[in-house]
């Protein structure tokens, strides 16, 4: 094992894995904090998925640290921390105190932080975040029910999370080589700078700054920044090319979507899927506070719908709904409870013979694993930038699609499923 990750949230540890798969690196991904004396088998690089995004900065930074002790204890050369692209976290987290509890543990000087994912539509560009052409503080991020993100300038919004200085590595720089950057990263930590938002707009951008990383101990970032690392590996004669996988075999069971992200992509999604005629059930937050929805009757819903075909159940609204339930019940209740219901009709659905899961959200898809049982995860083909099948290892034996909330086609919920082998 080459490559250590942690990720704060599922599907950002999918999305990740899949970066990995597909530029050639074996990789396994565990969901939680791999227990002691794991076999990684021939795992190039591990990916450990965590549930830390919203968590308490401290809690956060605990679990981050003892994923980083299991992968180093594993052999990991680099550790990779993996956070959203479109910097999800508030003032009080949790980036920037786990990416600084890592540097203490590597005794690293320097980080990198560039959540630039190019095929996803998100670039940074003299530290700014944009979301398609827009600053991530024009976005639909503005409005996201955990972490509203309503200031673009990264190096400002990181700078509040850290004790730390933080700096820029502006385009001019990556544009001019891995050298460059190199030499940059030397200067801002002979100054005392600990992190560096790095601009990147471009795959290319990415692969250089992937090249100028080759022994950083600490990376941090979205999956995109992954993108070159595999080639350092090669270039050492580490590891070979395995290919990505264009199709999956999955177990044989009845197929479901679960869809907790209210993103603007996952609506969209919901909004084709309805329109296409699949069965759609809605979750009401306020109908699960009354007791007039509850976990069983959602699964004899979904177990009632034609079993050839996948059906949705989804709680996915808009933000001015979401608002007026978060004041009625309160955002981190609000947010379990729905949660806590998805995971209850999956596991419902495991024991009544669905194999074929597809969650969307990050938050939702980590309740909803957990439920599941699901411990590790073998990357299959990819259905969109950022989300691949996967399928379970061990038992419980699922296919699992665990969605990104902004990620995917609008038809993403209609063709996920031609991936996978009968
Ligand atoms: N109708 C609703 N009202 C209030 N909260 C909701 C509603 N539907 C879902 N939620 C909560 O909003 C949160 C959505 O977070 P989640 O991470 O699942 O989606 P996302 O943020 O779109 O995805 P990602 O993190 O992958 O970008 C969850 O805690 C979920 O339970
Ligand atoms: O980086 C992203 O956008 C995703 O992998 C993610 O982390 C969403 O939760």
């Amino acid at each position: 094992m080459l490559l250590g990750a942690i990720a704060d949230d599922l599907t950002g540890a999918t999305d990740l894995s899949l970066m990995l798969a597909r530029n050639g690196m074996r990789t396994v991904q565990f969901v939680g904090v791999p227990p002691r004396n794991t076999d990684f088998g021939d795992a190039e690089a591990v990916v450990v998925a965590l549930k830390s995004r919203t968590i308490a900065a401290g809690d956060a930074v605990e679990m981050s640290l003892a994923a980083a002790r299991a992968l180093l204890a594993a052999g990991a050369e680099q550790l990779l921390f993996k956070y959203c692209s479109t910097f999800d976290s508030t003032d009080a987290g949790n980036i920037g105190p786990v990416a600084e509890a890592l540097l203490d543990l590597l005794g690293a000087e320097i980080a990198i932080a560039c959540p630039a994912f190019p095929a996803a539509g998100r670039s940074v560009y003299q530290g700014h975040l944009f979301v398609g052409h827009s600053l991530l503080s024009d976005s639909p991020m503005k409005d996201h029910p955990l972490t509203p993100m309503r200031d673009a300038n990264l190096v400002r919004v990181l700078q509040r999370q850290t004790r730390g200085k933080v700096g820029l590595l502006p385009l001019d720089v990556v544009a001019a080589g891995a050298r460059a950057v190199q030499v940059a990263l030397n200067e801002a930590a002979a100054v005392g700078q600990k992190l560096m938002i790095a601009d990147a707009v471009a795959d290319a951008d990415l692969r250089v700054l992937g090249t100028a990383l080759a022994d950083a101990t600490l990376i941090t970032g979205g999956s995109g920044i992954a993108m070159g690392l595999p080639d350092n590996f090669r270039r050492q004669g580490k590891i070979g090319t395995t290919p990505l996988v264009a199709s999956m075999a999955a177990p044989a069971g009845r197929s479901v979507i679960l869809a907790g992200s209210c993103s603007a992509a996952t609506r969209g999604q919901v909004a084709a899927a309805i329109g296409a005629r699949m069965p759609a059930l809605r979750i009401v937050p306020a109908e699960i506070a009354a007791g007039t929805q509850n976990a069983a009757g959602v699964a004899e819903w979904i177990v009632a719908q034609n079993a050839e075909e996948p059906a949705l159940v989804y709680s996915s609204d808009d933000p001015a709904s979401v608002r007026v339930v978060q004041h009625s019940l309160g955002i981190e209740r609000a947010g379990e409870m729905v949660e806590s219901l998805l995971a209850e009709v999956s596991v419902i659905l495991r024991d009544r013979g669905f194999s074929r899961f597809l969650v969307a959200g990050g938050e939702t898809s980590g309740a909803v694993v957990a439920a599941l049982g699901a411990q590790a995860l073998r990357i299959g083909p990819q259905i969109a930038p950022g989300v691949p099948w996967t399928r379970s290892i061990g038992v419980p034996d699922l296919a699992l699609a665990l969605k990104s909330g902004n990620f995917g086609d609008p038809d993403f919920f209609l063709t996920a499923w031609d991936k996978l082998d009968d």
